[in-house]
Parts: structure tokens; C-alpha cells; sequence
């Protein structure tokens, strides 16, 4: 299931923000992406033989195709003069406070760290979401019954078959059991921040320069905050409940201003993924041991 996921996850990303083709490009990309993402976890060591070896190696092949990706585009938009509306034409045509473009190195950076930052915690989600339907029957139910109205919706709307935005808002409680499930188990466990300055939290003093790794977990399993935060309980994040949730209290997408900017994008696809899966096919247990009876 996680490698369809995976997959699924990488298509729409590619789709979005390269205008890749289907074809054996995309699939290596999506090879080399899995290969390099290990090494930001591994031990900086570059010498062959290596995880981080391998990552670097997959990372120069990645930037390879992004740099090919670029010049034809830039060719394309030379001869046609229209602009495509995916990420790597904005990035193209982004100018800093000087007026300048940006240099390539930053070009691949950026959409490194977007296919990165997008592709597993995305897969991570979905995967949470099906589980967690395969086992309980009374979420499975609630979801379904929504996601038939919502299907209901598209039928009357008449737009051929397709979701919109309207009908991505009617997704109301599929996206409670998402933030429930992302509560109990964040698909980012932290990162790391720098003190800016010199501060104190919980009796510890913090230089600044130091650098402080956060961790959700412990925050959304804290009693204090969640009543009985072991329990899966989407009604938490209904309306009338969130206001009692304090503010940097619920953090799977961090907060602030460094609050992660794709929380919109994995919304809108995972209630899409979520909502063909559960309307166009028929789900049977391969564990029956671990299954719900429907
Ligand atoms: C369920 C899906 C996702 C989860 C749980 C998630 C979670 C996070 C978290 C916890 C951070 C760190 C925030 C911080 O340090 O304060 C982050 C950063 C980031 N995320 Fe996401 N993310 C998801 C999907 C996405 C998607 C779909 C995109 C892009 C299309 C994306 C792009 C980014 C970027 C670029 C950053 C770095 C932002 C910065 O440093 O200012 N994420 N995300």
C-alpha cells in the first residue's frame, strides 16, 4: 500500500510541478528521489559504498533531469511566449529585490525541497487514513456516508464527474479522522529551529545559535492539552470543540511563520485520493483477522 501511495503521491507532484510526462523518466525520478531521501537521515560520510554516498549520487542525477526539464522549457516558452502555470515556469520568472533570476542551483534546490517535503509525508497520511478505515467500522461508515453526498454533489453539479472546491469543503469530517489520525501519529516527528537569541523554556536556558529539535508527539499527547489523548477522537476538531485547543498546541504541519506552506495542497489531495478510493472501489480485508466487518 505505501509503495502505491508512493507513487500516486509522486505523480500528482510531478504533474503539479514539473508538467512531467508519464514514462521511464518519471519512474527513475521517482527511484532516485527514494534513494537520496535516505540519506538526509544517514551519516555524512561520502565515500562510495555509503547510504549518503548513494544519496548524493541519486541527487546529481535528479538535478540532471530537472536541469534538461529546465532548458526545454525555457525553449518552449521562447518559441510559444505563453508561460505554463506549474511551479518550475514561476520559478523561472521569479526576480529578486535586485531584479535578478534565480541561478539554477537555487531553482533545483527549491523543487528538491518541495518533491522531498510533499512526497512522504503525504504518503505517510494516506497510509494512516486506510489503515485506520480497514479496521474501524464506525469511521469507515461516517466517511463513506460523506463521501456519498459528496459524490451525490458532483452528479448534480454536472461539471463531468470532476471535484471542486465546493465539494472539497463538504469533506468536513473525512478531514476531522485525517487531523485525529495526524495527531496520534505526526507524519513529521519534529525539526530542528536556532535561537535567534538568547532565551529560556521550562527552566532551561538557550543560547543563541543553539539549535533545538521540536517534537510533536509529546505536545499532542499531553493530557493537560487533549482530554484523553490516547483515545481517536475526530470530534476534537469539530467547530464548536477546536477553540479549546490551545494556539502551537496542535502541530503536524508546524506553526508560525515557518508553518509548513504545502498544509492546503496535502488537503485538497488527500480528500481527492481519499475520496476515489473510498466511492470507486470495493475494499476487502487481505488480514482478516485485523479487518472490520462492513
Ligand atoms: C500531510 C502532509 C504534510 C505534513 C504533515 C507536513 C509537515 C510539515 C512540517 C512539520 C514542516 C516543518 C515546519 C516547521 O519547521 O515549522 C513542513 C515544512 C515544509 N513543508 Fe510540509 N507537510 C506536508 C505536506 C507538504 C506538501 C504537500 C508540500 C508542498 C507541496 C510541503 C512543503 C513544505 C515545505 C517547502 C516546508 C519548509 C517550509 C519552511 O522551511 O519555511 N509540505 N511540513
Amino acid at each position: 500500500m505505501v509503495g502505491l501511495m508512493k507513487k500516486i503521491t509522486f505523480k500528482v507532484t510531478c504533474s503539479l510541478l514539473f508538467g512531467l510526462p508519464e514514462g521511464q523518466e518519471k519512474d527513475a525520478l521517482l527511484e532516485d528521489f527514494a534513494i537520496a531521501t535516505k540519506g538526509l537521515w544517514a551519516i555524512p560520510l561520502n565515500i562510495p559504498g555509503t547510504i549518503f554516498y548513494k544519496a548524493m549520487q541519486a541527487r546529481g542525477r535528479i538535478s540532471k533531469i530537472l536541469i534538461n526539464l529546465m532548458q526545454n522549457r525555457r525553449g518552449e516558452e521562447d518559441k510559444n511566449t505563453s508561460q505554463k502555470d506549474d511551479i518550475i515556469s514561476v520559478f523561472l520568472h521569479l526576480r529578486d529585490e535586485a531584479g535578478e533570476p534565480l541561478q539554477v542551483d537555487e531553482i533545483i534546490d527549491n523543487l528538491i525541497t518541495l518533491v522531498v517535503a510533499s512526497h512522504d509525508t503525504t504518503t505517510i497520511l494516506l497510509g494512516l487514513i486506510l489503515r485506520h478505515l480497514s479496521t474501524d467500522a464506525k469511521t469507515f461508515g461516517e466517511v463513506l456516508e460523506e463521501q456519498k453526498e459528496v459524490a451525490k454533489a458532483v452528479k448534480a453539479s454536472g461539471d463531468e464527474g470532476r471535484l471542486t472546491w465546493s465539494e472539497i469543503q463538504m469533506m468536513k469530517h473525512t478531514w476531522r479522522v485525517a487531523q485525529e489520525l495526524m495527531r496520534l501519529t505526526p507524519p513529521v516527528f519534529g525539526n530542528f529551529k536556532c535561537a535567534s537569541r538568547d532565551t529560556t523554556f521550562d527552566g532551561f536556558h538557550i543560547p543563541k545559535g543553539w539549535k533545538v529539535f521540536w517534537v510533536s508527539y509529546a505536545t499532542h499527547m499531553d493530557h493537560n492539552l487533549f482530554e484523553d489523548p490516547n483515545k481517536f477522537d475526530p470530534s476534537r476538531f469539530e467547530s464548536s470543540k477546536k477553540s479549546s485547543i490551545p494556539p502551537y498546541t496542535y502541530i503536524p504541519f508546524g506553526a508560525g511563520p515557518r508553518i509548513c506552506p504545502g498544509l492546503e495542497f496535502a488537503r485538497v489531495e488527500v480528500l481527492l485520493i481519499i475520496h476515489h478510493f473510498i466511492t470507486n472501489y470495493t475494499w476487502t480485508p487481505i488480514h482478516q483477522e485485523r479487518a472490520h466487518k462492513t
